[in-house]
């Protein structure tokens, strides 16, 4: 057995001690779910003729409570390609609970935004949130303590978070997250960007545009570039919350559906009355996190993440940073060119071995954490092998070598000897940036600042030919207190015309890009944030910034004499439409994006 790389080992300690008073909070919270929370007999008559009422041909195995009632929380909408396919999954579900003696209910249903729906709208304000806002719904769902096992319904971007940090929170049921898989390919991603900036450039009309997007976005399924959504399934996958390699099996397939009755199945099998009791909060340890943020940086994965995982951590007790992103980033070579860090799609990736490749890899040069408790029978081991059908029954079978090295390699002869997310600081604050996609050339960047309040304000002094130089443009007043953090990926077709037409150029901002953004070097995420007094505030036009990824650092290069002396600007007025009113407390309230930026959490943290 390969001995574990030292800087995950080291990472993985520093992570244990740090975390060791509210882990231990944590155990002991569902030891007393264990005791208190998987069985009915807690319930009264009433409760429990309520809760059963409608369960049809299932009511009298649910009456008896012998058998695991299965609890799913569904995302099914019809907004997200990626969640679409939900919509007939309870019943199938429930098909498969009775093969084995079980029932399933669905407990609740919880929001899910599409980003790529609010992308540049206003809505995108409310895209961090929701997902402290799926989190609470779980948490409602779940409260009808009718459960012995959860199906969690869930892939896009904050949802999969969302309902993590739900589900921890009864971390004493076994979980499984049971994904739908991406659409088949359409349009070529960087074909979809050519349009789009031709589009930014006037040299193509709307309709063309739109004839584009359609035949890239154009069916059922998750969203073929990888961005969060995909990033999410990658790291169920290196965590062992899904049924191996189910993250990127194609929806209405056979093998989909036999992995979908498969991981029912095996949910009803780890409950808390038999001999392998797998329960969320024991497999959702200091290890998985550390293999979550490994299979990150082994693929190229979303910076979303940044700002998720610490979240999904904390929620179990467990209290990571970007120091740990960072080092182990530079131990990490990235093992995968998948869009928008390759030209393929996350068919191709699959196609080409995918997360079993990858995870049998990482595993043999002990570059991840093989121990941990999965929801499959035995360790991650079995995460190493890719699913088929064999004589349509659902076999698992090894994955030798890399089927397209142009988009997946060994850990022998990498894309790259480390993972390509940077912590950079200095005196403008902490913050990330994924450097996967970005030509080395353009590492660092330091050129005169062009300050704006507003993404739009950017693409109007675009439009108006005033950026065109050398220029590091910051957006300010986006981070969680201010407005929500929203994705500034609206950007990026304007400032990847600047960068083709031979600009240095470079984004500064404490609010979010989306992962599907690539080739333009954003410094994102900047804490502190300006709202409250960050020095993201203190920059003015012209100032002179150096963002550099090799060094790690991100500085205005102003004297000392009179960056103290400058104040930060009044803040824009606090958003108002479309209910972002509504989330005025979780402004209020949020913490910082290397925290996880949640109002939840961070309220939670406090009583303790
Ligand atoms: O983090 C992400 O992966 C993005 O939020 C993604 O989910 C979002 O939908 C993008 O906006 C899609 O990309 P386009 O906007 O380029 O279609
Ligand atoms: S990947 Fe993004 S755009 Fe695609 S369905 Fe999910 S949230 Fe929407």
């Amino acid at each position: 057995m390969t001995e574990l790389h030292p800087t995950i080992a080291k990472v993985t300690e520093r992570i244990v001690k740090r975390s060791a008073r509210q882990r231990r909070h944590y155990l002991d919270l569902i030891e007393r779910g264990r005791e208190a929370g998987t069985n009915r007999d807690q319930l009264s008559c009433g409760n429990l003729a309520h809760a059963f009422a409608a369960s049809g041909e299932d009511k009298p195995v649910i009456r008896t409570g012998a058998a695991m009632n299965i609890g799913i929380v569904t995302a099914y909408n019809d907004m997200l390609s990626a969640h679409q396919p939900y919509g007939r999954y309870p019943e199938a579900i429930k098909l498969a609970a009775r093969e084995v003696g079980a029932t399933a209910q669905v407990a609740g249903g919880v929001p899910a935004m599409c980003d790529g729906v609010t992308q540049g709208q206003a809505g995108m304000d409310l895209s961090l949130f929701s997902r402290d806002t799926i989190a609470l719904s779980t948490a409602v769902s779940l409260s009808h303590a009718m459960f012995e096992g959860v199906a969690l319904l869930g892939i896009c971007d904050k949802i999969v978070p969302g309902l993590l940090m739900g589900a921890l929170r009864f971390g004493h049921l076994p979980t499984i997250l049971i994904p739908a898989g991406p659409m088949p390919s359409g349009l070529a991603n960087k074909e979809k960007v050519r349009i789009r900036q031709l589009y930014a450039e006037g040299k193509v009309g709307k309709d063309e545009l739109l004839e584009s997007e359609s035949a890239s976005y154009h069916g059922a399924g998750t969203c073929t570039f990888y961005g969060t959504a995909n990033s999410n399934q990658m790291m169920m996958e290196v965590m062992g919350l899904h049924m191996p390699a189910a993250a990127f099996v194609n929806p209405g397939t056979k093998l989909r559906q036999e992995l979908t009755r498969a991981a029912t199945h095996r949910l009803a099998s780890i409950g808390w009355n038999g001999d392998d009791y797998r329960p969320l909060g024991h497999c959702v340890d200091e290890k998985a996190i550390v293999n979550a943020i490994i299979g990150l940086m082994a693929t190229g994965g979303s910076t979303n993440h940044a700002i998720h995982l610490p979240a999904i951590a904390r929620a179990a007790g467990i209290s990571i940073d970007w120091t740990d992103f960072a080092e182990i980033s530079d131990a990490v070579p990235l093992l995968a060119r998948v869009y928008p860090n390759g030209s393929g799609d996350v068919n191709h990736f699959h196609a080409a071995g995918g997360m079993s490749y990858i995870i049998r890899e990482l595993l043999d040069s002990g570059l991840l954490h093989r121990d941990i408790m999965t929801v499959a029978r035995g360790d991650l081991t079995d995460y190493g092998k890719e699913p088929v059908l064999e004589n349509d029954a659902l076999q698992w079978r090894d994955v030798p070598a890399s089927r397209d090295y142009n988009m997946l390699r060994p850990v022998a002869n990498p894309f790259s000897a480390d993972g390509g997310m940077k912590l950079l600081a200095g005196n403008l604050g902490r913050c990330v940036m994924k450097v996967s996609a970005v030509d080395p050339a353009l590492w660092t960047i330091e050129a005169p600042a062009a300050v704006f309040h507003d993404q739009d304000d950017v693409l109007r002094a675009f439009k108006a030919g005033e950026l065109e130089r050398d220029v590091v443009v910051v957006v300010r007043f986006q981070g969680p207190k201010a407005n929500g953090m929203p994705e500034l990926h609206k950007l990026t077709p304007a400032l990847g015309v600047l960068q083709d037409r031979g600009f240095k150029v470079a984004l500064v901002t404490d609010g979010r890009m989306s992962g599907a953004s690539g080739k333009v070097p954003a410094a994102i995420h900047l804490s502190p944030e300006a709202l409250g007094g960050g020095p993201i505030g203190k920059l003015r036009d012209g100032d002179l910034v150096r963002v550099c990824a090799q060094s790690g650092t991100i500085d205005a290069l102003v004297d000392a004499a009179t960056w103290d002396a400058r104040d930060i600007p009044a803040a824009p007025p606090p958003p108002y439409d479309t209910g972002r009113e509504l989330f005025a407390l979780f402004r209020h309230h949020s913490d910082l994006a290397e925290q996880g930026a949640s109002p939840i959490l961070a309220a939670m943290e406090t009583e303790l």
